[in-house]
């Protein structure tokens, strides 16, 4: 089979150049166009040198995508991943969609089904409501069949995708939870490359710090994942925290469950779902995830710990934000769409030590 043309906007960002640094070595896609909204240079190399020799292609600027172009772009590509901010993909992916493309949008914009819920934890207006219908949530091990339906993927957020893993074998089989309380650590380049205050050197460096409290957006997401899996009405209790590194998130769950369960039975739902799962490692009892057994590479790593002393279960969930959190997870998702195995173009060993 010929190489699947593909499409990177918002190439200029961290999301962008991991979904470059994966789809260079994918033996199934050739990088066609890249996008970038206010960068300048003529080559992706000049904003990034660390690609010269590797990928030297032309970028072309986000201001250019009217209609026309895009569907001029259709003739000859067929994917196109949106690694741009939320407010911003939800103006380009229905142009995508519209002019036949399959759309594998990075952002928060298609996530939360219910237009009420975009416009309160992102405050800005939400797509129409039957456009949102139509984004599959891409979550690669819990929604396979659908994704590999879809035309319009809503990848995940990194801390959803490091606590929805976690989680998604106790909230299917329904066990009697009587509350769960989240601790999630992500690295900084969890928040993209732009400057801010928050997240420059002397904030970050020597410091651990709680942020977005009671107001992160991936709240309404892992309620609305964890609802639809359970069939009743879930609320969790949910807090993000800034690390002084540049990549991974660890989460680490507590839960009360209304009744006794053994440690081993517990691990056994997760080999069950997970077992075959090339990108999840379910750890054995007494071993416990670290963000450095993760990063560079696809995988989720999960861990389980029942407190005899106090009956709490204790999950603790592992991944690199900008692969399993962003741009290996889309890629995971394009090779769920194509049909193709989804360990294509995925093989990273983490970076050790
Ligand atoms: N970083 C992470 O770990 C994760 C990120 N995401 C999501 O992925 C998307 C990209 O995030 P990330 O790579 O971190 O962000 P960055 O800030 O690093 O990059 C953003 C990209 O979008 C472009 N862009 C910025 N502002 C605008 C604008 N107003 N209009 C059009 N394009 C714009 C930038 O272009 P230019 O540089 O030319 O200005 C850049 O290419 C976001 O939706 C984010 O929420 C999802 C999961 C994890
Ligand atoms: C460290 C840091 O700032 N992380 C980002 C999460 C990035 C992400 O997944 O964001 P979207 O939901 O917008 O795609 C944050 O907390 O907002």
């Amino acid at each position: 089979m010929d190489e699947l043309n593909v499409i990177v906007v918002g190439a200029s960002g961290y999301s962008g150049i991991e979904l470059i640094r994966i789809l260079l070595q994918h033996p199934k896609v050739n990088i066609h166009h890249l996008f970038v909204h206010s960068q300048e240079g003529e080559s992706i190399d000049r904003i990034y040198p660390h690609l010269r020799q590797l990928l030297e292609s032309p970028i072309e600027k986000l201001s250019d995508l009217t209609i026309e172009k895009i569907v001029e772009l259709k003739k000859e590509n067929e994917v196109v991943f949106l690694a741009t901010p939320s407010g911003v993909s939800k103006e380009l992916g229905p142009q995508f969609l519209e002019a036949g493309f399959k759309v594998i949008d990075l952002s928060g914009d298609f996530r939360l089904k219910e237009p009420i819920q975009y416009e309160l934890w992102y405050h800005l207006e939400a797509v129409d409501s039957s456009l949102l219908q139509q984004a599959v949530y891409g979550l690669s091990e819990v929604f396979p069949k659908e994704i590999k339906e879809a035309n319009y993927i809503a990848n995940p957020g990194c801390y959803a995708t490091s606590i929805l893993l976690a989680l998604a074998p106790l909230y299917r089989r329904k066990l009697p939870i009587k509350s769960v309380i989240i601790d999630a650590k992500s690295g900084v380049s969890g928040a993209g490359r732009g400057y801010s205050r928050n997240t420059h050197f002397s904030e970050v460096n020597d410091n651990f710090k709680a942020y977005k409290v009671g107001r992160h957006q991936h709240i309404p997401e892992v309620e609305q994942v964890l609802t639809d899996l359970s069939g009743h009405q879930v609320t969790v209790q949910m807090m993000t925290h800034l690390l002084p590194i540049t990549r991974g998130i660890l989460s680490t769950i507590y839960l009360d469950l209304e009744k006794e369960y053994k440690e081993e039975e517990l691990v056994q739902y997760y080999v069950e779902d997970y077992g075959n799962q090339p990108f999840i490692r379910v750890r054995p009892s007494g071993e416990y995830p670290e963000t450095k057994q993760v990063v560079g590479s696809n995988y989720c790593d999960i861990g389980i710990f029942l407190d005899q002393r106090t009956k709490r279960l204790i999950l603790f969930s592992a991944i690199d934000n900008l692969m399993k959190g962003a741009a290996g997870q889309a890629v995971q998702n394009l090779n769920l769409m194509m049909g193709w195995e989804q360990e294509l173009g995925l093989r990273f060993v983490p970076i050790y030590p």
